[in-house]
């Protein structure tokens, strides 16, 4: 199997409000690096001329723009955490760069947050490829990787279209 794969870094801060950690409840960031794996939704031999799956631009295009201007040096929160009506009230304007996320944002959930809008971009320019695993390096000695259906692993409070990780926009959070 062809597999195409693409890997960004972005800076992001958050907190854990429901773990077991107190030092993670307090806000604090890291340097990560997300790598995807693309497949071919229906695998097809090299033509012999062009030889290419879908040029690298096309399949990573957009996604690098969303974890550029979207994922990069945003704050990670969950819908629950009094930081965001704080952020809402004070400084509506940055309360917008915040992802806003189900419950803790982990980095399990945000491996599954991200894998699911990326195929929400995967879909909409036509499903020739989809993302069929995601690696997210937290820190050089802490990683998740999930392969398969994200949607299986998230929760899912609301709707298809009113969850940001269902719509393919540069959207990070649900009014
Ligand atoms: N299952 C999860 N556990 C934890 C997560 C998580 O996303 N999923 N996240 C954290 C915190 O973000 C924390 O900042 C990172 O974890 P920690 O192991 O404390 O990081 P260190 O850099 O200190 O790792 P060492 O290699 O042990 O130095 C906590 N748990």
């Amino acid at each position: 199997m062809l597999e195409l794969v693409f890997t960004r870094r972005f800076c992001m801060a958050h907190r854990l409000l429901s773990g077991e950690s107190e030092r993670c409840a307090l806000p604090h960031g890291h340097n990560e690096y997300v790598r995807v794996t693309l497949r071919p939704t229906n695998p097809v031999r090299l033509d012999g001329t062009q030889n290419m799956v879908v040029p690298f631009h096309r399949a990573k295009g957009t996604w690098h723009d969303f974890v550029d201007n979207s994922l990069d040096h945003a704050f990670q929160l969950g819908e629950g955490d009094p930081l965001l009506s704080w952020f809402r009230a004070h400084e509506p304007e940055r309360a917008a760069r915040i992802i806003v996320t189900p419950g803790d944002p982990t980095t399990e959930l945000m491996a599954c947050l991200m894998m699911a809008k990326l195929n929400a971009f995967l879909h909409a320019d036509g499903d020739i490829l989809t993302c069929a695993e995601i690696v997210l390096e937290e820190t050089p000695t802490n990683t998740v990787r999930y392969a398969g259906d994200p949607l299986l692993m998230l929760p899912a409070p609301r709707p298809p279209h009113e969850c940001w990780w269902r719509r393919a926009d540069m959207s990070i959070s649900d009014s």
